[in-house]
Protein backbone atom coordinates (compact mmCIF):
# COMPACT_ATOMS: atom_id res chain seq x y z
CA UNK A 1 0.00 0.00 0.00
CA UNK A 2 1.35 3.56 -1.23
CA UNK A 3 1.28 6.38 1.64
CA UNK A 4 1.74 9.32 -0.29
CA UNK A 5 1.34 12.06 2.77
CA UNK A 6 1.37 10.98 6.57
CA UNK A 7 1.09 13.74 9.13
CA UNK A 8 2.60 12.24 12.66
CA UNK A 9 1.32 14.36 15.69
CA UNK A 10 1.13 17.65 14.20
CA UNK A 11 1.33 20.67 16.35
CA UNK A 12 0.91 23.51 15.72
CA UNK A 13 1.21 27.35 18.06
CA UNK A 14 0.17 30.53 17.12
CA UNK A 15 2.98 33.30 19.86
CA UNK A 16 0.96 36.02 19.01
CA UNK A 17 -1.12 38.07 20.12
CA UNK A 18 -1.52 35.58 22.65
CA UNK A 19 -0.46 31.46 23.29
CA UNK A 20 -2.81 29.62 20.54
CA UNK A 21 -2.39 25.71 20.15
CA UNK A 22 -4.19 25.85 16.48
CA UNK A 23 -3.45 22.03 15.21
CA UNK A 24 -3.31 19.27 18.17
CA UNK A 25 -1.49 15.96 17.44
CA UNK A 26 -3.03 16.03 13.84
CA UNK A 27 -2.04 12.01 12.26
CA UNK A 28 -3.45 10.80 8.89
CA UNK A 29 -2.39 8.90 6.23
CA UNK A 30 -3.23 9.90 2.51
CA UNK A 31 -2.86 6.49 -0.04
CA UNK A 32 -2.49 6.51 -3.99
CA UNK A 33 -5.36 6.74 -5.23
CA UNK A 34 -7.09 7.99 -2.60
CA UNK A 35 -9.86 11.29 -2.92
CA UNK A 36 -9.94 13.08 0.27
CA UNK A 37 -11.66 16.19 1.90
CA UNK A 38 -11.40 18.14 4.92
CA UNK A 39 -14.58 19.26 6.47
CA UNK A 40 -14.92 21.80 9.85
CA UNK A 41 -16.50 24.95 10.68
CA UNK A 42 -14.49 28.22 10.43
CA UNK A 43 -11.79 28.68 11.89
CA UNK A 44 -11.35 24.96 13.24
CA UNK A 45 -7.59 25.13 11.50
CA UNK A 46 -7.83 23.87 8.42
CA UNK A 47 -5.82 26.36 6.42
CA UNK A 48 -3.51 26.53 9.15
CA UNK A 49 -3.17 22.53 8.25
CA UNK A 50 -3.28 22.44 4.68
CA UNK A 51 -0.28 25.35 4.87
CA UNK A 52 2.12 22.75 6.88
CA UNK A 53 1.32 20.11 4.30
CA UNK A 54 2.06 22.34 1.44
CA UNK A 55 5.32 22.88 2.69
CA UNK A 56 5.22 26.18 3.13
CA UNK A 57 5.23 26.38 6.98
CA UNK A 58 7.93 24.39 8.45
CA UNK A 59 7.54 25.26 12.07
CA UNK A 60 5.14 22.86 13.37
CA UNK A 61 6.43 20.17 15.93
CA UNK A 62 5.68 16.25 14.42
CA UNK A 63 6.35 15.31 10.84
CA UNK A 64 5.44 15.46 7.59
CA UNK A 65 6.65 12.68 4.92
CA UNK A 66 5.16 12.97 1.30
CA UNK A 67 6.16 9.95 -0.54
CA UNK A 68 7.62 7.76 1.95
CA UNK A 69 10.77 10.88 2.78
CA UNK A 70 10.76 13.03 5.84
CA UNK A 71 9.88 16.62 4.62
CA UNK A 72 12.86 19.19 6.24
CA UNK A 73 11.90 21.85 8.16
CA UNK A 74 15.07 23.49 7.10
CA UNK A 75 16.58 24.45 3.52
CA UNK A 76 13.77 26.55 1.86
CA UNK A 77 15.40 25.68 -1.81
CA UNK A 78 14.88 21.78 -1.19
CA UNK A 79 11.65 22.60 -0.02
CA UNK A 80 10.77 24.40 -2.95
CA UNK A 81 11.64 21.82 -5.31
CA UNK A 82 10.00 19.15 -3.40
CA UNK A 83 6.85 21.38 -3.71
CA UNK A 84 7.03 21.93 -7.42
CA UNK A 85 7.75 18.14 -8.36
CA UNK A 86 5.45 16.39 -6.04
CA UNK A 87 2.49 18.80 -4.71
CA UNK A 88 -0.33 20.40 -7.38
CA UNK A 89 -2.03 23.44 -5.87
CA UNK A 90 -5.66 24.38 -6.50
CA UNK A 91 -7.16 27.26 -4.60
CA UNK A 92 -10.75 29.04 -4.79
CA UNK A 93 -9.10 32.04 -6.89
CA UNK A 94 -7.12 30.84 -9.56
CA UNK A 95 -3.80 33.05 -9.07
CA UNK A 96 -3.51 33.30 -13.06
CA UNK A 97 -1.05 35.49 -14.82
CA UNK A 98 -3.99 37.61 -16.40
CA UNK A 99 -1.46 38.97 -19.18
CA UNK A 100 -0.66 35.57 -20.15
CA UNK A 101 -1.75 33.31 -22.64
CA UNK A 102 -3.71 29.76 -20.68
CA UNK A 103 -0.63 27.68 -22.09
CA UNK A 104 2.37 30.13 -20.86
CA UNK A 105 0.33 30.21 -17.50
CA UNK A 106 0.21 26.12 -17.28
CA UNK A 107 4.05 26.13 -18.84
CA UNK A 108 4.88 27.90 -15.54
CA UNK A 109 5.85 25.68 -12.98
CA UNK A 110 7.87 23.43 -14.95
CA UNK A 111 9.72 26.18 -16.78
CA UNK A 112 10.75 27.13 -12.50
CA UNK A 113 11.32 22.93 -11.59
CA UNK A 114 14.14 23.32 -14.39
CA UNK A 115 14.27 19.46 -15.73
CA UNK A 116 12.80 19.80 -19.33
CA UNK A 117 13.40 22.16 -22.38
CA UNK A 118 10.89 24.52 -23.77
CA UNK A 119 9.09 22.16 -26.56
CA UNK A 120 9.10 19.47 -23.97
CA UNK A 121 7.10 21.56 -21.84
CA UNK A 122 4.78 23.43 -24.19
CA UNK A 123 3.65 19.87 -25.46
CA UNK A 124 3.11 18.67 -22.11
CA UNK A 125 1.26 22.12 -21.13
CA UNK A 126 -0.51 21.14 -24.25
CA UNK A 127 -1.43 17.43 -23.20
CA UNK A 128 -2.99 18.91 -20.15
CA UNK A 129 -4.82 21.10 -21.94
CA UNK A 130 -6.21 18.46 -24.31
CA UNK A 131 -7.11 16.24 -20.85
CA UNK A 132 -8.93 19.15 -19.50
CA UNK A 133 -10.70 20.02 -22.90
CA UNK A 134 -9.74 23.34 -23.21
CA UNK A 135 -6.96 22.87 -25.70
CA UNK A 136 -9.04 25.88 -27.68
CA UNK A 137 -8.02 28.23 -25.07
CA UNK A 138 -4.06 27.82 -25.42
CA UNK A 139 -3.74 31.29 -27.06
CA UNK A 140 -6.39 33.28 -25.26
CA UNK A 141 -5.52 35.48 -22.26
CA UNK A 142 -6.22 34.44 -18.63
CA UNK A 143 -8.06 37.18 -18.45
CA UNK A 144 -10.60 36.26 -21.61
CA UNK A 145 -11.91 33.45 -20.20
CA UNK A 146 -14.49 32.28 -17.88
CA UNK A 147 -14.63 31.71 -14.17
CA UNK A 148 -15.17 28.32 -14.68
CA UNK A 149 -12.60 27.90 -17.63
CA UNK A 150 -10.23 29.65 -15.49
CA UNK A 151 -10.16 27.03 -12.76
CA UNK A 152 -9.82 24.34 -15.23
CA UNK A 153 -6.49 26.36 -16.52
CA UNK A 154 -5.31 26.20 -13.07
CA UNK A 155 -5.87 22.79 -12.43
CA UNK A 156 -3.85 21.55 -16.21
CA UNK A 157 -0.62 24.61 -14.07
CA UNK A 158 -1.33 22.14 -11.01
CA UNK A 159 -0.71 18.67 -13.01
CA UNK A 160 1.92 20.40 -15.31
CA UNK A 161 4.73 18.59 -13.35
CA UNK A 162 2.84 15.19 -12.97
CA UNK A 163 2.35 15.36 -9.11
CA UNK A 164 1.49 12.45 -6.73
CA UNK A 165 -0.90 14.80 -4.48
CA UNK A 166 -2.89 17.44 -4.96
CA UNK A 167 -4.24 19.93 -2.36
CA UNK A 168 -6.88 21.93 -2.76
CA UNK A 169 -8.46 24.86 -0.46
CA UNK A 170 -11.85 25.71 -1.40
CA UNK A 171 -11.32 24.85 -5.39
CA UNK A 172 -15.00 25.18 -6.15
CA UNK A 173 -15.62 27.48 -3.43
CA UNK A 174 -16.52 29.95 -6.50
CA UNK A 175 -18.18 27.91 -8.60
CA UNK A 176 -21.78 27.51 -9.94
CA UNK A 177 -22.90 23.97 -9.36
CA UNK A 178 -22.57 22.99 -12.75
CA UNK A 179 -18.51 23.97 -12.50
CA UNK A 180 -17.93 22.32 -9.16
CA UNK A 181 -19.49 19.40 -10.36
CA UNK A 182 -17.27 19.64 -13.64
CA UNK A 183 -14.48 20.22 -11.30
CA UNK A 184 -15.29 17.19 -8.50
CA UNK A 185 -15.21 14.93 -12.84
CA UNK A 186 -12.41 15.90 -12.92
CA UNK A 187 -10.50 15.76 -10.35
CA UNK A 188 -12.28 11.98 -9.76
CA UNK A 189 -10.72 10.73 -13.03
CA UNK A 190 -7.34 12.19 -11.90
CA UNK A 191 -8.05 9.43 -9.06
CA UNK A 192 -9.39 6.47 -10.77
CA UNK A 193 -7.44 6.82 -14.25
CA UNK A 194 -4.23 8.20 -13.03
CA UNK A 195 -3.74 7.33 -9.35
CA UNK A 196 -3.24 10.89 -8.16
CA UNK A 197 -3.87 11.52 -4.33
CA UNK A 198 -6.29 14.80 -3.73
CA UNK A 199 -6.64 16.25 -0.08
CA UNK A 200 -9.42 18.77 -0.83
CA UNK A 201 -10.53 21.27 2.11
CA UNK A 202 -13.73 22.22 1.78
CA UNK A 203 -17.25 23.70 3.15
CA UNK A 204 -19.52 22.01 0.22
CA UNK A 205 -21.13 18.62 2.16
CA UNK A 206 -22.40 17.45 -1.22
CA UNK A 207 -19.08 17.84 -3.04
CA UNK A 208 -17.33 16.43 0.54
CA UNK A 209 -19.67 13.18 0.77
CA UNK A 210 -18.47 11.89 -2.95
CA UNK A 211 -15.46 11.81 -1.96
CA UNK A 212 -14.02 8.47 -0.82
CA UNK A 213 -13.33 9.64 3.21
CA UNK A 214 -14.28 12.77 5.01
CA UNK A 215 -11.84 14.13 7.56
CA UNK A 216 -13.74 16.38 10.47
CA UNK A 217 -11.65 18.86 12.12
CA UNK A 218 -12.92 20.51 15.25
CA UNK A 219 -11.05 22.74 17.33
CA UNK A 220 -7.67 22.01 15.80
CA UNK A 221 -7.95 17.93 16.33
CA UNK A 222 -9.15 15.09 13.96
CA UNK A 223 -12.76 14.41 15.18
CA UNK A 224 -13.10 10.87 12.38
N1 LIG B 1 -1.08 34.03 11.74
C1 LIG B 1 -1.97 33.78 12.72
N2 LIG B 1 -1.74 34.20 13.97
C2 LIG B 1 -2.61 33.94 14.99
N3 LIG B 1 -3.76 33.23 14.82
C3 LIG B 1 -4.04 32.78 13.58
C4 LIG B 1 -3.19 33.03 12.47
N4 LIG B 1 -3.72 32.46 11.35
C5 LIG B 1 -4.88 31.88 11.76
N5 LIG B 1 -5.08 32.08 13.08
C6 LIG B 1 -6.19 31.56 13.88
O1 LIG B 1 -6.09 30.12 13.87
C7 LIG B 1 -7.39 29.55 13.79
C8 LIG B 1 -7.46 28.61 12.58
O2 LIG B 1 -7.41 29.39 11.39
P1 LIG B 1 -7.55 28.72 9.95
O3 LIG B 1 -7.43 29.81 8.95
O4 LIG B 1 -6.64 27.56 9.85
O5 LIG B 1 -9.07 28.20 10.02
P2 LIG B 1 -9.96 27.52 8.88
O6 LIG B 1 -10.52 26.28 9.48
O7 LIG B 1 -9.19 27.39 7.63
O8 LIG B 1 -11.13 28.60 8.70
P3 LIG B 1 -12.00 29.00 7.38
O9 LIG B 1 -12.90 27.83 7.12
O10 LIG B 1 -12.75 30.21 7.83
O11 LIG B 1 -11.02 29.29 6.27
C9 LIG B 1 -8.39 30.70 13.75
O12 LIG B 1 -8.86 30.90 15.06
C10 LIG B 1 -7.54 31.88 13.29
O13 LIG B 1 -8.06 33.09 13.80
Amino acid sequence: MDIVLEAKHIDKYFRKPVDFHVLKAISFQIKKGEFVSIMGKSGCGKSTLLYILSTMDTDYEGQLYLNGQLVPKQNQEHLAYLRNKHIGFVFQFHYLLSEFTVLENVMLPAKKLGEFTLPQIELNALEKLKMLNIEHLANKKASQVSGGEKQRVAIARALINNPTLILGDEPTGNLDSHNAQNVFNIFKTLCTEQGLSLLIVTHDEDFAKKTDRIIEMEDGIIRS
